[in-house]
């Protein structure tokens, strides 16, 4: 694989993976962008342990298996995907791209995997609609003006969204201290294609200190929204409902008893509460919970085939990615996004060949080994980039 912009002038800068597409974003990106999408809240520790979480499983390889054909493909919600690994949603990618959401959905639609726009996508949710060519969600933060959230979920019923995905991690935004040391806020070209232009011109004016995205959190996301309110989404759609960013069995199984299609496992890449429990070692625990009666996705720190195999082992139906995807959408457009999802496709079906489970099924937990230590590969550099 090769990035059009050569780093020598002799040879074209070779990435193979979601870390040579980061380290090629970060020289590319503005430095308050890449804090952004790079960081985390508070200390970070959440961030480091949601990868590190991959890092405390060995895999148990069988050997002797015929392994000459693996099968990645598999069902979401009902719904048939070529692997399964998503994309998460997240916010502005026209910060990395010019063509944001549009190259990124293309992307998926190339290699057939799942796209789960952002509420706060650059690109409207209909255009993403009609570039889409395959399954795609739409993830909804609830806003004080219920009007605002119940206009989304007709919109994305009439522009042929299959399911809603509900983040229930973010009544308020943390604290990321990145951005406010940065006083980030977003350029006057981008905007949230899906609010009303002139929404909220607070997104744009921001000092150090302060967040423009935070604040505008702060006015409009439903911070009061709880489970009772949750039958009121439920009264607007018949789409299935996913939520995301649950952590506990207790939330997991009240999920499920409301009748939510799916729940997606999530620290929100650290981005959230600081000190919680990394997203992987949740996994099981949701899994006892509501897995016979729900699809559980997991998110954060998912970089290689073995990731995805180790978190399907631990029950997950499927992970989905983020930072990655937008790694390779700035580093080369469209081009860069399905770049790194295909990277992590054929990596998930050599280490089902490896490992001898040539099929999604055969995926369980004496897959894993879990040691004390952590494997040693991981260097400080490799750490800022996971
Ligand atoms: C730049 C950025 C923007 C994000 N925006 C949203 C969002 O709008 N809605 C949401 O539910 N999660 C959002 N997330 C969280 C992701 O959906 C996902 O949980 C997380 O990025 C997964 O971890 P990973 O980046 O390590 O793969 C965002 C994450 C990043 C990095
Ligand atoms: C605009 C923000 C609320 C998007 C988000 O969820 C994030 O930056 O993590």
């Amino acid at each position: 694989m090769t990035a059009p912009t050569a780093s020598r002038a002799t040879r074209p800068e070779l990435l193979l993976n979601p870390r040579d597409y980061a380290s090629a974003a970060r020289t590319r990106l503005d430095r308050p962008v890449w804090d952004y999408i790079a960081g985390g809240s508070g200390d970070e520790v959440t961030l480091r342990e949601d990868r590190a979480a991959y890092d405390r499983y060995r895999l148990r390889p069988r050997a002797l298996v015929d392994v000459s054909r693996c099968d990645t493909a598999t069902t979401l919600l009902g719904q048939p995907v070529a692997f399964p690994v998503g994309i998460a949603p997240m916010a502005y990618h026209q910060l990395v791209h010019p063509d944001g959401e549009t190259a990124t959905v293309r992307a998926a639609g190339t290699v057939g995997a799942l796209t789960i726009a952002s509420t706060f996508s650059s690109i409207s949710l209909e255009e993403i609609a009609g570039a889409a060519a395959g399954p795609l969600w739409l993830q909804l933060y609830v806003m004080r003006h219920r009007e605002v959230t119940a206009s989304l979920v007709r919109r994305a019923e009439a522009a042929g969204y299959q399911a809603l995905v509900v983040t229930v991690d973010t009544p308020r935004m943390a604290r990321r201290e990145r951005d406010l040391r940065n006083g980030f806020r977003l350029p006057p070209h981008i905007r949230p294609a899906n609010l009303d232009e002139d929404h909220d011109p607070g997104l744009y004016q921001g000092s150090s200190g302060s967040s423009t995205l935070a604040a505008h959190a702060a006015r409009h996301h439903d911070a009061a929204f709880t489970w009772d309110d949750l039958a009121w989404l439920r009264s607007l759609t018949d789409l299935p409902l996913v939520l995301k960013g649950v952590l506990t069995a207790e939330d997991a199984r009240r999920a499920a008893g409301l009748g939510v299609a799916g729940l997606i496992v999530s620290t929100h890449g650290g981005r959230q509460l600081d000190g919680s429990v990394p997203a992987l070692e949740a996994l099981p625990e949701v899994v006892a919970a509501a897995g016979d009666r729900c699809d559980i996705l997991v998110d954060g720190g998912v970089r290689r085939g073995t990731d995805v195999l180790k978190a399907l082992a631990l029950g997950a139906r499927a992970v989905l990615v983020g930072r990655p995807v937008l790694w390779g959408l700035a580093v080369d457009g469209e081009a860069g996004a399905t770049q790194v999802l295909s990277a992590l496709r054929e990596e998930l079906e050599e280490a089902m060949a490896l490992t001898g489970r040539p099929r999604l099924d055969a995926i369980a937990p004496d897959l894993l080994h879990r040691s004390a230590h952590l494997s040693p590969h991981l260097t400080d550099d490799d750490r800022e980039l996971a």
